[in-house]
């Protein structure tokens, strides 16, 4: 399963995460914005969909800044997590989903999915 992953970050540097809802796998934990990818879609057609279905906004994908496989239990994922250079709107929670931004220095890796740990420490290794 192609999961793809946008990494949005503001003019302070936070960057937005998405809680993941009630009743589903990893409830309560915080992931980036995204989804799975449809057949036929590359990363960033899949990314400029999920992010239009999900949070409201029109981006411009950027570099793939990590892909990597993960498996939880059963569940095989190559996870691809994209830079987002610009977005027009103002994110909003249309499934529901609380939204946040966060310093990436400020966030306890614990309330992460656990495939986002390493993005994550990417992000500080390279935060100004
Ligand atoms: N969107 C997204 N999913 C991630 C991230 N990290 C990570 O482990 N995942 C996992 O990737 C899988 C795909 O997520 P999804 O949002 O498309 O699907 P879902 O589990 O909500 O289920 P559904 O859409 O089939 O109902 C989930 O198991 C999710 O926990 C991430 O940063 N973004």
């Amino acid at each position: 399963m192609h999961v793809v992953a946008g990494v949005l970050i503001d003019v302070s540097g936070r960057v937005l995460l998405a809680q993941r809802p009630e009743g589903k796998h990893l409830a309560g934990l915080w992931e980036f914005p995204g989804g799975k990818s449809e057949p036929g879609e590359t990363a960033a057609q899949a990314l400029v969909r999920e992010l239009q279905e999900e949070i409201g906004i029109v981006v411009e994908p950027g570099e793939v800044l990590m892909r990597f496989p993960w498996t939880y239990g059963s569940k095989c994922l190559d996870l691809e997590t994209l830079r987002v250079l610009r977005w027009s709107g103002e994110p909003r929670s249309c499934e529901g989903q609380a939204l946040r931004w966060v310093e990436p220095n400020g966030f306890d890796d614990a309330r992460l999915t656990p495939a986002d740990r390493p993005i994550m420490a990417l992000l500080r290794s390279v935060a100004p």
